[in-house]
């Protein structure tokens, strides 16, 4: 079954923003009945965005941090398992009460990128006409998408940031909101990501979508109508199987499973070494909670990602933040080499020398090294926020 959770998830009672067809566990916003200008591709009509805060927000509203999910991320960044949320946050260790986001004092929202599929406008959503977007859902680029949380922001009186953060694919994100909006980004956190995709980030990346159009079920993304089970799984677990070796390091992966095969199987009649396993269960997980339509959305917005772009380059952009910053690398990271975090500590006006979270988990060590990551926030919070 391929997921798109907007359509599939049972309803919830109404509150706040809340809307026919909203899925449980988060809140929404919807934009008012103008369009989203998009940056190359016309606009955007009828933008929902799911999010989720914890923490109360000051009176000045001067508390605000915004945290920005990676690809397959959502709005859940903590609290527990729940309606709509099969798992606990994917940062819970670092947000809540006496942690590093404390939310006795800081007001946390996370919202589910635009593009994406819970809960937020993608290519699984409706469009005017009622019929899903599939593949005639348009390009979208970073800055798209963080307009449409500048949007988001302004509904809810959220004029600046005490922090933007951000890792992977929320870490460009997080990158253009302080180059976009200087003035509302206070303090800047970039883990594990790029002023612009590098080549070999745009190959892997290529391979995936490749194995995504490649399966027959994709339709040029017109899928949704074949009904429910009837999406390109087979492409969509490719890409995350080809995925999820970069997003670890080659010493991990020897220590956890080397030569050895999967309990059970034997690898000279069929069966899968112990690595091949691990690979199928998470393209078997992500295929469960995750479009294809979206991902592919998504992808193509970070081959796309370009600080630079219609700036003068790259320096030039970085030179127009002014928040407090620290960038943030993983030294095993093969994806994200340090190399990019470098050039962004180096470029940005202020930033502190590069630091390293140490993991050898390659780049998910931003989700993974939670305690170093805390460090970090507490360094940017304790010197300002
Ligand atoms: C629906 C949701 O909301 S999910 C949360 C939203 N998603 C995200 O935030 C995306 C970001 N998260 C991620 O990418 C990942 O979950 C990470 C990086 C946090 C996972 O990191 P880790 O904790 O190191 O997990 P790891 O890669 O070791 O995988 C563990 C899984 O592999 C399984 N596994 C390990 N070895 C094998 C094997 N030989 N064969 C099959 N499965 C295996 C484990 O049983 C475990 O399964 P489970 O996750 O279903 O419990
Ligand atoms: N494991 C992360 C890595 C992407 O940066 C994800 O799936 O979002």
């Amino acid at each position: 079954m391929s997921v798109h959770p907007t359509a599939e998830v049972p309803l919830p009672p109404a509150s706040g923003a809340w809307r026919e067809g909203d899925p449980p566990g988060r809140r929404f916003w919807h934009f008012p009945p103008k369009p989203l200008p998009l940056e190359v591709s016309g606009e955007l009509p009828g933008v929902r965005i799911a999010y989720e805060t914890w923490g109360r927000l000051a009176a000045d509203a001067s508390n605000a941090v915004l945290v920005l999910h990676a690809l397959t991320g959502d709005s859940h960044a903590a609290g527990p398992a729940g309606p709509g949320h099969p798992t606990a946050g994917w940062w819970d260790g670092l947000i809540g009460p006496g942690r590093a986001l404390d939310t006795d004092r800081w007001f946390v929202i996370a919202p589910n990128v635009l593009g994406g599929c819970q809960g937020t406008t993608g290519p699984s959503s409706l469009r005017p006409d009622r019929r899903r977007w599939g593949g005639s859902f348009p390009c979208l680029t970073q800055r798209d998408q963080v307009l449409a949380e500048a949007d988001l922001a302004d509904a809810l009186g959220l004029r600046r940031w005490a922090l933007v953060v951000g890792g992977s694919m929320g870490g460009m994100r997080a990158l253009e909101w302080a180059v976009s909006y200087p003035d509302r980004t206070g303090a800047l956190l970039l883990l594990a990501t790029t002023a612009t995709a590098s080549a070999e980030q745009i190959a892997w990346a290529g391979i995936q979508l490749g194995a995504i159009r490649s399966d027959p079920a994709w339709r040029d993304g017109d899928y949704y109508e074949a009904g429910a089970g009837r999406g390109p799984h087979t492409g969509l677990g490719l890409a995350r199987r080809l995925a999820q070796v970069t997003y670890r390091s080659e010493p991990e992966l020897q220590t956890r499973f080397g030569h050895l095969p999967q309990r059970g199987e034997d690898t000279r009649r069929g069966g899968r070494y112990q690595v091949e396993s691990y690979l199928d269960h998470h393209a078997a997980k992500l295929v469960r909670r995750f479009d294809a339509g979206s991902y592919v959305t998504l992808t193509e917005a970070m081959n796309g990602h370009d600080i630079g772009r219609g700036r003068g380059g790259v320096a030039a952009a970085l030179r127009r933040v002014t928040a407090r910053t620290l960038v943030a690398g993983v030294d095993s990271d093969r994806l994200y080499p340090l190399a990019q975090q470098a050039r962004l500590a180096a470029g940005i006006p202020g930033a502190d020398r590069l630091r390293i979270i140490e993991s050898r988990y390659g780049h998910d060590g931003f989700l993974i090294e939670t305690a170093q990551v805390a460090a970090l926030i507490s360094e940017l919070l304790g010197s300002g926020g």
